[in-house]
């Protein structure tokens, strides 16, 4: 029986399966919170649901896999209903900042390719500003360290993920620069710089890619949130 942060995160991944329907193709996200829609899924599909779906890592890949969720390629479709993903900060105009897993960049691929996106978050999620969470930035190997130095003459501290004391990989072959701004207080003008550095593959803001964000709250309780736009 889950409790607190973790109750949280499973309250809002469930719910946010509700706008799932029959005949639909859905984008799976990555992390704590996309891994309990993906849960849910996996149990409507069992119990008959008629959906296909695509991933946005090799991790929730290898989920669907395993819950028999039926999966589909870029070559079989040219949209996606609906895409379910978490986030690691959300603002009061519902952007995001995305990618604690590494997983921003097929993520916002499926994200752009959605009808709708539909953000769950637990309510620790929550900001004013955007830019506490250190917003990661892939960018390919060959240069990183120039490209961090780019990255750097924006304003941010730069530090290469890395994980088990080596550079941290992605599903993509890339690198992983999180970059510690604080305060992102005009994101859509940072998300234009940082994508004209040559290197950077994509960095982890989604300016206007929210269509509904799901708050789930440590006392098991869900909150819908819609953007002003
Ligand atoms: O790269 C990872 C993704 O953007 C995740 O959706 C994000 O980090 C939130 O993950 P979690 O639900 O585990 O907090």
């Amino acid at each position: 029986m889950e409790t607190g942060i973790a109750l949280a995160k499973k309250v809002a991944g469930q719910k946010a399966v509700e706008y799932i329907k029959a005949g639909m193709t859905v984008g799976l996200g990555t992390g704590s919170t996309a891994w309990w829609a993906i849960q849910e899924i996996g149990a409507r599909v069992k119990a008959g649901l008629d959906i296909n779906a695509i991933a946005t890592s090799d991790q929730s890949y290898e989920l669907a896999v395993a819950l028999q969720i039926p999966l589909i390629t870029f070559e079989e479709i040219t949209q996606i209903d609906v895409d379910i993903d978490g986030a690691d900060e959300v603002d009061r105009q519902l952007q995001l900042i995305k990618g604690g897993g590494g997983a921003l960049l097929r993520e916002k691929i499926i994200a752009a390719a959605s009808q709708q996106m539909i953000v769950a978050v637990d309510e620790h999620k929550l900001v004013d500003t955007l830019g506490k969470f250190p917003l990661p930035v892939e960018v390919v190997v060959f240069g990183w360290e120039m490209t961090a130095r780019k990255l750097a003459a924006l304003g941010t501290q730069t530090v290469l993920r890395e994980k088990n004391g080596q550079p941290f990989i992605t599903d993509n072959g890339n690198y992983i620069i999180d970059c510690a701004f604080n305060a992102i207080t005009d994101p859509a003008t940072l998300h234009t710089r940082l994508n004209a550095i040559p290197g950077v593959a994509e960095n982890g803001l989604f300016v206007n890619y929210a269509h509904t964000v799901i708050v789930g709250y440590e006392n098991g309780t869900v909150n819908t949130l819609y953007p002003a736009r």
